[in-house]
């Protein structure tokens, strides 16, 4: 059965981490966001202004690419779902970082991209899994994935960007209902350094794939790499 399961959270939540614990548990592809590779991401932080929609179109671009990809697959994870995107922007164009025309061009061309997957196999992913956190979490994972540009000491103006950022994820969660959700408690469960507190998080998820019936009760992971 083809099951897509998306990821969801603020900037270092773990999205990118447990994608790639979820697939390989799950034995299913890994899509990854652009970052390390986006050439425009960098740009933006140092100049939000000019480049604000400029990195909206290109991450629309690459999202759009691994939805398709991603849809037409068997099984697969991904790393942030395109529902975020607007929540980006949004936030982006709130603190005057877009003019109007760039948002009411955006959200145009976003409604034209996202009519597009009405003709593939599925248009919405059968999962959301959100990893909450807090703002010590949230920067703590910052920190210690250490990409110079996202950092406090690069510019001291990302604490209100990431407290924003958090204040706008709770109600897009709430009102999210493009499928099933749940959520993954962030603050207590170290996934990457605590292998019990793995286990718990994939035993959630597990769970409710079970409880949907898009895994089989006496399902197992095959844990044969
Ligand atoms: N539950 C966790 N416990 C401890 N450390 C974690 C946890 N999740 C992620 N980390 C660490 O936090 C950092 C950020 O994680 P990751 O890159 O997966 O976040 P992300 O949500 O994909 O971020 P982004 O939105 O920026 O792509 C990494 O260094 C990772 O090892
Ligand atoms: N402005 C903006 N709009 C988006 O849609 C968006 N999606 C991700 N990001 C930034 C957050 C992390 O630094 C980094 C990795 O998630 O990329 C975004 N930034």
């Amino acid at each position: 059965m083809m099951t897509v399961i998306v990821l969801s959270g603020p900037i270092g939540a773990g999205k990118s981490s447990l994608t790639g614990i979820l697939s390989k548990y799950l034995g299913t592809n890994p899509f990854y966001e652009s970052v390390d590779d986006n050439p425009v991401l960098p740009l933006f932080y140092e100049n939000p202004k000019k480049y604000a929609f400029l990195l909206q179109v290109y991450f629309l671009n690459t999202r759009f690419q691994s939805i398709k990809s991603a849809l037409t697959d068997d099984n697969n994870v991904l790393d942030r779902s395109i529902y975020e995107d607007a929540l980006f922007f949004q936030m982006n164009a709130d603190i005057g970082r877009a003019t109007k025309e760039e948002v009411d061009t955006y959200y145009e061309l976003l409604h034209n991209m996202m009519s597009e997957l009405d003709r593939m196999p599925k248009k919405n992913p059968d999962l959301l899994v959100h990893i909450d956190v807090s703002y010590d979490t949230m920067l703590k994972r910052i920190q210690k994935r250490g990409r110079n540009y996202e950092q406090l000491s690069y510019d001291p103006t990302l604490e209100d960007y990431y407290k924003r950022l958090l204040r706008y994820y709770k109600p897009w969660y709430e009102k999210y209902d493009y499928s099933p959700k749940m959520t993954i408690d962030g603050d207590k469960f170290d996934f990457m350094a605590s292998e019990e507190d793995r286990q718990e998080v994939l035993n959630q998820i597990v769970a409710k794939l079970k409880e949907m019936g898009k895994l089989d009760e006496d399902w197992k992971p095959n844990l044969v790499k």
